[in-house]
């Protein structure tokens, strides 16, 4: 059996009981570390304090290994039990649904226990989740690589009135990956996309694209650590979010579109109120 167990968002205990359940009985642990990190897993305990709760090593499981090696850990999941770790839900990365799909194809009787994700961002920062357009993916900016694909989404979205869930890059060097998970020092530090980033570069190809989908005054929830102790949930106009510090990662962005009277009512406990400290913003 592959049990596919979603680790959610904050810390080691935001593991469910039925996932915790499904770890404990399993011969082999493996934990995708590539496309979300729990904030603990870049302390200096890192990995070990899951594997004192579970009782068990955790083999990291790097993109090659997933995306290429599978077969190592499927074949595996057909003889035991076999756990397959995922922070926040299983299905809130193109990649865990293909894995998925792969071991049903190959036969292995497959188990997925749900968990909080950024999914969760949709109505953490008071707007309504029937209220989405669709969701999009904000990469670093290279000097020769800028692409603009994402603004035609957000203009969908936005014709229509509807809000926008910007995820932001994460640049992780795999060779570093163990180590990050460890707390390890590494010599190529992972690069996690800033709120403030994603501003700049919406910013930068609204000036280029000049349809005005969207500006400086368009109004905007920054989110950062959803899900932990210190989580920051920020709401204003890009221009204002441009200047806010949040902090360690991971953060993500909402680009809001016509909003109910409700939503609005929500929005306001989020904005930052004169000389209060940003940090306050939205902790749990
Ligand atoms: C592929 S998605 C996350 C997939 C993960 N399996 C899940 O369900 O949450 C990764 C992106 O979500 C956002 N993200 C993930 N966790 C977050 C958190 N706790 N707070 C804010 N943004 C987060 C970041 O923009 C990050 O680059």
């Amino acid at each position: 059996m592959l049990f596919v167990v979603g680790l959610g968002l904050g810390d080691e205990k935001d593991i469910t009981l039925k996932g915790l359940e499904a770890v404990r009985r399993c011969d082999k642990v493996y934990m995708e570390a590539y496309t979300s990190l729990l904030s603990f897993g870049l302390s200096s305990d890192g990995l070990s304090t899951l594997e004192k709760l579970y009782g068990k090593p955790i083999t990291v499981a790097d993109r090659e290994m997933v995306e290429e090696k599978a077969d190592v850990f499927l074949s595996e999941a057909r003889e035991s039990d076999v756990a397959f770790l995922v922070v926040g839900d299983p299905f809130g990365a193109t990649t865990h649904t293909d894995l998925v799909v792969r071991a049903k194809k190959a036969g292995i009787d497959v188990r997925v226990v749900h968990n909080a994700s950024v999914m969760n961002a949709v109505g953490a920062c008071g707007l309504q989740l029937y209220r989405y357009g669709e969701t999009i993916s904000i990469p670093f900016f290279t000097e020769t690589w800028r692409p603009y694909s994402f603004y035609e989404k957000i203009k969908k979205n936005r014709d229509l009135g509807l809000h926008t869930l910007c995820l932001l890059d994460i640049r992780v060097k795999e060779p570093s990956l163990e180590s990050l998970c460890r707390g390890k020092k590494q010599y190529e530090p992972p690069r996690f996309m800033s709120i403030n980033t994603a501003i700049e570069q919406l910013l930068e190809v609204e000036e280029k694209s000049g349809e005005s989908v969207y500006g400086e005054d368009t109004e905007c929830v920054g989110l950062a650590r959803l899900g932990s102790e210190d989580q920051m949930i920020v709401a204003g106009p890009m221009k204002q979010l441009l200047n806010v510090d949040f902090g360690a990662p991971l953060h993500c962005l909402v680009i809001a579109g016509e909003t109910h009277p409700l939503e609005q009512e929500m929005l306001e406990f989020y904005r930052l109120k004169e000389g209060s400290d940003h940090k306050e913003n939205g902790t749990a």
